[in-house]
This record gives structure tokens, C-alpha cells and sequence, in this order.
């Protein structure tokens, strides 16, 4: 059987490096590459799947490069407070969180990831109750079943509230043990090929959950190890407040003060940043995950993301954890990030082009995965999405791009992960959605339960 698949007559969004679009266009799919852009090649073996694009548009995979899937099964709660309200009544209720809750929780959210566009996500997930077990393990597993890449972080917490810091004792871990499970998540896990489909980087999760020293162990292990690694960084007015009491410092002035800088660091939501630390970001080349619709939810202010674009900073899009995006669909990020950098800054801050950059290519530099996948060249990763822009919601709108950008989500023709179909029919191939969301119900009104 052949292991090819053509997909014609689509319009192509390449997000190559001349930002090519080719209308009525082809692509050639040969296991898990992309072997032809353009006109439909001459010769094919017979059994070469055909898929017909008429009437959609084909992009790259979409990239997300901020989640905490376990807040899946804790969404819609504390829906009105600020992160540090936010937090601090989500922490005894995630602080019940086992295999199976993470299992049935990353399922959903990954499902819904699919349903949205995205093939390649990062995962935080950085709460290890003591008798959780093998969370990280959990969530692995789920992504091979649904299928999409997977860059999940080993995150960590170990400031409780009474040395000074907002987690409860219930979720934190020392830094022994924390450091240990790091090493083993990289050692069990990290595939460095250039297919991977999973590879890990340390995660600590935000100034006023962490310790000082973690910060600079888990710099000094990732190094060593030659991981990414990530954290929440610059999302609120209170960690501006916190980092100013405890460090005397802006956020990004204490992470660089530990070595949190560089072309392998990248921060979620990145919205308290002045000039001058955008000029660093650029000029060490560290990244932000911008999420919008997050941000929003929780009343923080708008990123500066024409500002940190213009600036040269890798930038990607990230649906941030369910509990404060109850809708985590990746594509409505890009929609986002256009209306609220025109909130900010006008009608020219953010093209809807630029925000299809975001979501492919820049999630892709971001999680130093450029060379692999994020655009529509020979060569690359066959991680592809095929929006269907026939029905009502879309027709008449004669610029694809707008459409997909401005427009609802449109319904998926076609997703393919390294070569492999995901979505078909607006369906996802590899899960049963209603069993997930029954699931997922019933796991929530466990861990409330539990949380008494
Ligand atoms: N949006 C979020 N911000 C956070 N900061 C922190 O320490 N945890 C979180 C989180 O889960 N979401």
C-alpha cells in the first residue's frame, strides 16, 4: 500500500519565508514528510490516497506553546477573580489530581486541541500531589492515543505559602524531589530526532511558587541535558507587586539574574514587559507564548505583541490551562491576538497574516522545532490542517486568510500529524469523543467531591 497522500486543489497558506499562497494548489505527503508543493506531480502510484481541497484552505499545523491540560477537568470555576484569587482557590482542588484524572483530562484537551487545528502542543503541568502518581506518564500516554506531537514540560512547584509563597504545602515538592523526576522525565522521555514526536523540557512554575535556588538548579540541569525550558512569566499587576517586595526587581530582571534567558527559554503570557526587556528578549532571542484569550479571562492586561514582533522576540500562540480558557481552541487564539493587539495598538498592530505566522512558524521557533515543522516546504514534517470554508459561516468571504482568522472556526476537512490522519470529517480518528466528555464529567464531580 502506498504511503502517499495528495491533497489537491486547496488553497495553500505555506508560511514559508516568502509567505506564499498558491490558490488551487497541491501537496504531496510520503510517510511523515512533505515531498511536493505546487503543481500536482506527474506520476503517482495508483494507490495514492486523494484527498479533494476544492473549496478549503490548507496551513500548516497549528503550534500551541502554552497549556496545563489537567485543568480540564476544572474548568469553569473561580470564573470571575483575578490569577492570584484564581489560583488559590484552584490549588486544594488540583491538589486531588491523580492518573487518572490527568489522563481523562489531557483526552479532552487534546481532543478539543485537534478539533481546533493544532499538531504540535506543549504541555505545563507542574502540580505532583504526593499520591498522584505517574502524572506526566499519564498525559504521555494520552497524547500517543490522540496523536498530536507532544513537548509536554516537567513543571514543578516548591514555595509554599508559609515560606513566603501563594501554592498551599498540599501541591508543592522539595527541590530533591523535583530535580530527580526532572532528570528521569528527560531520561525516560526526550527524543532528540528530528521527527520526534515527544520531547520534554523543565518547567518551574512562576516566582511566587518557586524558590530561588529550584530556578537556578533546573537552568543548570536543562543545560546540562540540553532541554528548553519554560515558565509563567510577566502576566499579572500582583507578580510586578510580589517580585518587587521579595526581589527588588521586575520579573524578567530576577530571571535573568538566574540564568532564565536565552534562545532556550520561552515565557508564558509576557505582558509586563518595558522596552528595554523587549530589546533583551530579542537580543538573547528568548521566547513568549502569547495567550490572549487568558489573559482576558483573568483581567490581565494586553500584551505588547506588535512590540515584541517588531522587536525580533520568538512569539507563538498558547491557549494557556482550561481553568482560565474554558474554550483552549487554538485557532481562536489567532483570532484573539488580532483583536486585542488592535485593542492596543489600532487597526495595522496585527495582520491577520501575522497572526498565521504566530500560530505556526513562531510556536515552531519557539519550541526550537523551525527546521522540522510550522510551514508548508519539501522537506518538512507532514503536519498539516484543511479548513473547510464552504458553509455559511465562510462563504462570500473571498480572502481565505480573513476568513480563517476573523471568521468562526471552520469545520476540519483533514488534519494530519507526521504524515498520520488525526481529524477527518470535522472528527477526531484516533479517540471517541463522546466517551471523552462523559469522562471528563465525571471526573470533575470526582475531584470536587474529593476536595470536599
Ligand atoms: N494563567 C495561569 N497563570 C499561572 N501562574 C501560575 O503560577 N500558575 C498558573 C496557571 O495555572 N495559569
Amino acid at each position: 500500500m502506498s504511503r502517499m497522500t495528495l491533497i489537491e486543489n486547496a488553497h495553500v497558506v505555506t508560511v514559508d519565508p516568502d509567505g506564499r499562497e498558491l490558490p488551487a494548489a497541491s501537496v504531496l505527503i510520503d510517510g511523515t514528510r512533505i515531498v511536493a508543493v505546487g503543481d500536482p506531480p506527474g506520476t503517482l502510484p495508483d494507490d495514492v490516497t486523494r484527498i479533494d481541497g476544492t473549496g478549503c484552505v490548507l496551513t500548516p499545523g497549528l503550534i500551541n506553546t502554552h497549556h496545563h491540560l489537567y485543568q480540564w477537568v476544572t474548568r469553569g470555576l473561580a470564573a470571575d477573580h483575578t490569577l492570584f484569587q484564581w489560583l488559590t482557590t484552584l490549588y486544594p482542588i488540583w491538589a486531588g489530581i491523580d492518573e487518572t484524572a490527568v489522563r481523562t483530562a489531557a483526552l479532552g484537551g487534546l481532543t478539543s486541541l485537534a478539533l481546533s487545528g493544532c499538531t504540535t502542543t506543549t504541555d505545563h503541568h507542574y502540580v505532583f500531589p504526593a499520591e498522584g502518581g505517574d502524572l506526566l506518564g499519564a498525559e504521555i500516554d494520552a497524547a500517543a492515543t490522540v496523536g498530536l506531537r507532544f513537548h509536554p514540560t516537567r513543571g514543578s512547584m516548591d514555595l509554599s505559602e508559609k515560606d513566603g509563597g501563594l501554592p498551599p504545602d498540599s501541591v508543592v515538592q522539595s527541590i530533591d524531589e523535583i530535580l530527580t523526576a526532572s532528570a528521569d522525565a528527560v531520561a525516560r522521555w526526550h527524543d532528540t530526532s528530528p521527527d520526534a514526536m515527544l520531547r520534554i523540557a523543565l518547567a518551574p512554575c512562576s516566582p511566587f511558587s518557586v524558590t530561588t535556588d529550584l530556578l537556578r538548579e533546573s537552568a543548570g540541569l536543562a543545560r546540562e541535558l540540553g532541554v528548553r525550558m519554560h515558565t509563567h512569566l510577566a502576566e499579572s499587576l500582583d507578580e510586578n507587586t510580589y517580585c518587587d517586595e521579595h526581589f527588588g526587581c521586575t520579573p524578567l530582571q530576577y530571571m535573568e539574574s538566574v540564568g532564565w534567558v536565552g534562545d532556550d527559554v520561552w515565557f508564558a503570557h509576557g505582558i509586563e514587559f518595558d522596552d528595554d526587556e523587549i530589546g533583551r528578549l530579542a537580543a538573547t532571542s528568548t521566547g513568549v507564548a502569547h495567550c490572549p484569550t487568558s489573559n482576558a479571562r483573568l483581567g490581565n492586561r494586553i500584551c505588547r505583541t506588535r512590540d515584541l514582533v517588531d522587536a525580533g522576540v520568538p512569539v507563538g500562540l498558547g491557549v494557556d490551562g482550561a481553568a482560565s480558557n474554558e474554550s483552549c481552541r487554538l485557532l481562536e487564539e489567532a483570532h484573539q491576538a488580532v483583536l486585542m493587539a488592535r485593542a492596543r495598538g489600532g487597526p495595522t498592530a496585527l495582520t491577520t497574516r501575522t497572526a498565521i505566522e504566530l500560530a505556526t512558524v513562531g510556536g515552531a521557533r519557539v519550541l526550537g522545532r523551525e527546521a522540522d515543522t510550522g510551514s508548508i516546504e519539501v522537506g518538512k514534517l507532514a503536519d498539516l490542517v484543511l479548513w473547510d470554508l464552504t458553509s455559511v459561516a465562510h462563504s462570500g468571504i473571498e480572502d481565505p486568510v480573513a476568513a480563517l482568522v476573523l471568521g468562526a472556526i471552520p469545520p476540519i476537512a483533514g488534519s494530519w500529524v507526521n504524515g498520520r490522519p488525526v481529524v477527518a470529517g470535522n472528527q477526531v480518528l484516533t479517540v471517541d469523543a463522546e466517551e471523552v466528555a462523559a469522562d471528563v464529567a465525571a471526573e470533575h464531580r470526582r475531584l470536587i467531591a474529593k476536595a470536599g
